[in-house]
């Protein structure tokens, strides 16, 4: 996994945006320090630079919390990409996103484009249950100092409850599906004026992870950093050709002629 490096510009950008205590941190922690590790909610926001390939992609994570709210237009700003956090086992934490958060990313590149992730799938599906594919977990654990056999790992993980009750004590509210994620994902294309024909598919575009897990979070944000690329090739080319803005000439039409700035 290359290395994600702390000073460079970012090329573009994407931005986590969902209900408190869906998971957000979590996924990133999972995604950039392969662990999932005790978490705080998060105050304002933070963002993480990733290197891919030879670009640089800004992973901005976002507060939840109701206080924060206004500041998510504020991260949305530009962003290429926004990844619509729920719980799949918190009904509302969805309707969150179509009643408070989706009008935040009007702020967003025109051709941004919308992933909805329903995290904490270790809670309702028994393949999110299982850790990443054993090598890949040792070979995780062997990042971090841990060793363990493939057995210790397999053992590690639940077996499949046969109801998340036994598994984690919640009582299960209504639980997301697949279907409710991906009809979700229709309304977000009608907001924003696209047409389904000749948008990225729902089934490409509705995720369930597990940050607990790391079960599809690589899947997630590898596949949303191809999908940014024509976004970022785009930006680089128009800079190329773009011609700069001389200040000064601005602060003189400011004193004269009608501002151009
Ligand atoms: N079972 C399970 N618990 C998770 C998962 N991801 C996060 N959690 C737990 O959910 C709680 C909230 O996680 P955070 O990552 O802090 O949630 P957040 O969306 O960043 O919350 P805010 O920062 O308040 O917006 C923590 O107790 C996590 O341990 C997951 O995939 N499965
Ligand atoms: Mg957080």
């Amino acid at each position: 996994m290359p290395e994600v490096s702390k000073m460079k510009k970012p090329d573009v950008k994407l931005v986590l945006l969902g209900d408190m205590n869906v998971g957000k941190t979590s996924l990133l922690h999972r995604y950039t320090e392969r662990k999932f590790k005790d978490t705080v909610s998060t105050v304002g926001g933070a963002f993480f630079l990733k290197q891919w390939g030879p670009y640089n992609i800004s992973i901005w994570d976002t507060a939840g919390r109701e206080q924060f709210h206004g500041l998510g237009s504020m991260y949305c700003r530009g962003a290429a990409a926004v990844i619509l956090t729920y719980d799949v086992s918190n009904w509302q934490s969805l309707a969150e996103l179509e009643e408070r958060f989706l009008s935040l990313t009007d702020t967003a590149n025109h051709d941004c484009i919308y992933a909805l992730v329903g995290n904490k799938a270790d809670l309702t599906d028994p393949r999110a249950q299982l850790c990443q594919d054993s090598d890949e977990a040792s070979k995780d654990r062997m990042d971090c100092g841990e060793e363990r056999t493939e057995t210790q790992v397999l053992s590690a993980c639940p077996t499949p409850p046969a109801s998340p009750v036994s598994l984690s004590g919640i009582t299960p509210g209504k639980q997301v599906t697949p279907e409710d994620a991906m009809a979700l994902y229709g309304r977000i294309l009608r907001y924003k004026g696209l047409e389904e024909k000749s948008s990225l598919p729902a089934d490409k575009m509705c995720f369930e992870t597990s940050a607990k897990t790391g079960y599809n979070v690589d899947n997630l944000f590898e596949a949303l950093f191809d999908l940014v690329l024509p976004s970022i090739l785009r930006n680089k080319n128009e800079n190329q050709h773009s011609p700069t803005v001389d200040l000064e000439e601005c602060r003189g039409a400011k004193r004269g002629r009608p501002s151009c700035c």
